[in-house]
């Protein structure tokens, strides 16, 4: 089974990148890029072939979009007539629906909607899907082998697509920027940033493995690091004063409401 990607920007190299540690042929993956000197540099880093997106999606049995919401529109007019029944169109962009893309392309193209994250970069990775309306099983099987070749993969309705999008979607950035602000925290308190930075990467991974191995709750977890009138109490008291927690609804909500926008087109 070949397969394109076509717009090789972040998501697009983090899913090529997936696909070729996990083994699949370089020669059945193809690359449509627009920019010349991107296309360079992917042909090197991973011998796959660049083309056109039109060859892109006359050749392939899936093609993967991977460009910005508001560049699916130019693309897939640009590859609908070279698509057919058969073929299989992923697409991994936030906001976009399976009946915008269903309604530019001809009849019998199945596609599926994806929502991955980066983390997918080192196989940790977390994908959601969703079947359009000509979809079958083995189409929704193929799109789950292509993801879970870089983490985790979970079937969900197409409803849930925006809330998911704020969730994993977007999560990362959410973790990084709690990551950044510690070890800043940890500078300001006089720590070495090589320290700092040393310390919030461990605690880090070490909680997240806790929350996956022990399958805990999150508020037990909290609770034994947090001793009677000690340090940890007068850190949650003040982030809880300074509404954190109703920090990160209003921010949730409002990466959900711009994916529904991103729907529109805006
Ligand atoms: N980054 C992330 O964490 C995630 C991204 N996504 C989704 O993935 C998609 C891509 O995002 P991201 O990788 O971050 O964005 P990037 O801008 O890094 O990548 C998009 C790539 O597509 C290229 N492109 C634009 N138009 C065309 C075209 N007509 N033909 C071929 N290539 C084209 C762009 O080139 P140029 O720069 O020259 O325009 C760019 O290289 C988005 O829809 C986004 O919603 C989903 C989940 C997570
Ligand atoms: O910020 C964005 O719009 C994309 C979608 C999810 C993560 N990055």
């Amino acid at each position: 089974m070949s397969t394109a990607i076509i717009g090789a920007g972040v998501m697009g190299e983090t899913l090529l990148s997936g696909l070729v540690r996990a083994g699949r042929r370089v020669d059945q993956l193809m690359v449509g890029e627009k920019r010349p000197e991107r296309a360079r540099e992917l042909e090197e880093r991973y011998g796959v072939a660049v083309v056109s997106n039109r060859e892109a999606a006359a050749k392939a049995d899936t093609v993967a979009l991977v460009v910005k919401p508001q560049d699916m529109g130019d693309v897939l007019d640009e590859i609908a007539p070279q698509l057919r029944a058969g073929q299989l169109v992923v697409s991994l962009a936030a906001g976009i629906t399976t009946d915008f893309i269903e309604s530019r392309v001809p009849d019998g193209v199945a596609v599926v909607r994806v929502m991955p994250n980066t983390p997918a970069l080192v196989d940790e990775g977390m994908a959601a899907i969703s079947p359009g309306s000509h979809c079958d099983e083995a189409h929704l099987a193929e799109v789950e082998s292509l993801m879970a070749s870089t983490g985790k993969v979970l079937r969900i309705p197409e409803k849930q697509m925006d809330a998911v999008t704020a969730i994993s979607g977007s999560g990362p950035a959410y973790i990084f920027f709690v990551v950044e602000s510690m070890i800043e925290a940890g500078v300001h308190l006089g720590l070495p940033r090589a320290t700092s930075t040393e310390l919030v990467v461990q605690t880090l991974v070490g909680s997240a493995a806790m929350l996956r191995e022990t399958g805990t709750h999150p508020v037990v977890l909290r609770e034994q690091v947090t001793s009677p009138n000690g340090t940890t109490a007068s850190a949650l008291r003040e982030l809880e004063i300074h509404r954190v927690r109703a920090a990160f609804l209003a921010a949730m909500e409002a990466a959900r409401n711009r994916s529904r926008e991103l729907a529109e087109g805006s």
